[in-house]
């Protein structure tokens, strides 16, 4: 079982090259981040390098979070800034190693030509994502957390999948927010296995660590792993406390 920290959530302290090698320490085997678009792409890339970790995935950038942006690909209008965002993702993947570029849809409120949008601009980070061979990855966030999102549920997005017809277009299957619309997360996972590009997991529904809470990771993902998914699983949560007394799951899974 191999673990990736999400940088976005974890190790937030330290400067991202830093939360790199910190994550190293901790035992983890790969990261991924969010927005890693403020740190000179040579220092990730180093700290890559030195700790041999794999990152395996950023996000678009989000926009103007002050005015309550959180993406935009699926903001009808908003195509320049959208594609400027995609080519930068695209370059700073390229730049890391990165396999993977979660293209963020945005706060649509389900506006008239968000669809057509979304589906364009994921059309066109397809195309510039296959010639560098990079996966895009579109991922349905809960309308609790993210009210407003245009991708709010996993039949949306295994229909934008399977409309495009990209085979570098993938699913975020993140268990929390899948938790939060639906549950039955074994099944719906096994429904959409063959779209699935990248697991994220946290306790739900604190979204803390994944050691307590409705859903039984260590159950969970051993089953994932039976169906063969022998990727590493994206620890995307908000620690309690302090980040190190909080990962007695990781070495629960190391066998102590
Ligand atoms: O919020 C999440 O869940 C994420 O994975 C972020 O990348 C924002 O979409
Ligand atoms: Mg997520």
């Amino acid at each position: 079982m191999r673990f990736s920290a999400n940088l976005g959530f974890l190790f937030t302290d330290p400067a991202l090259p830093d939360a790199i090698r910190a994550a190293a320490r901790a035992g983890f085997n790969a990261v991924e981040c969010h927005f890693p678009y403020a740190v000179p792409v040579a220092e990730v890339a180093a700290a890559l390098a030195e700790t041999g970790l794999p990152m395996l995935s950023l996000n678009t950038s989000p926009g103007d979070r002050a005015r309550g942006e959180f993406g935009l690909a699926a903001l009808p209008g908003r195509e320049p800034q959208a594609r400027a965002g995609i080519a930068q993702a695209l370059d700073y993947a390229a730049a890391t190693g990165t396999g993977a570029v979660h293209v963020m849809a945005g706060i649509s409120h389900g506006a008239a030509g968000a669809e057509a949008a979304f589906r364009a601009n994921l059309a066109h980070a397809c195309d510039l994502a296959a010639a560098r061979g990079i996966t895009i990855l579109i991922e349905p966030l809960n309308p609790r957390d993210v009210p407003g999102y245009h991708l709010a549920s996993l039949d949306h997005a295994l229909r934008i999948v399977a409309a495009l017809d990209r085979p570098n277009l993938k699913i975020l299957f993140d268990c929390y927010h899948m938790q939060i619309t639906g549950g039955d997360l074994l099944t719906r996972f096994r429904a959409a296995r063959d779209r699935i590009g990248h697991i994220q997991f946290a306790g739900v529904p604190d979204r803390a660590e994944p050691d307590r809470g409705e859903v039984d990771f260590r159950w969970l993902l051993s089953e994932f792993a039976a169906e063969g998914w022998t990727r590493p699983f994206g620890a995307e949560y908000r620690p309690r406390g302090d980040i190190a007394a909080g990962l007695g799951w990781l070495s629960d899974w190391r066998g102590g």
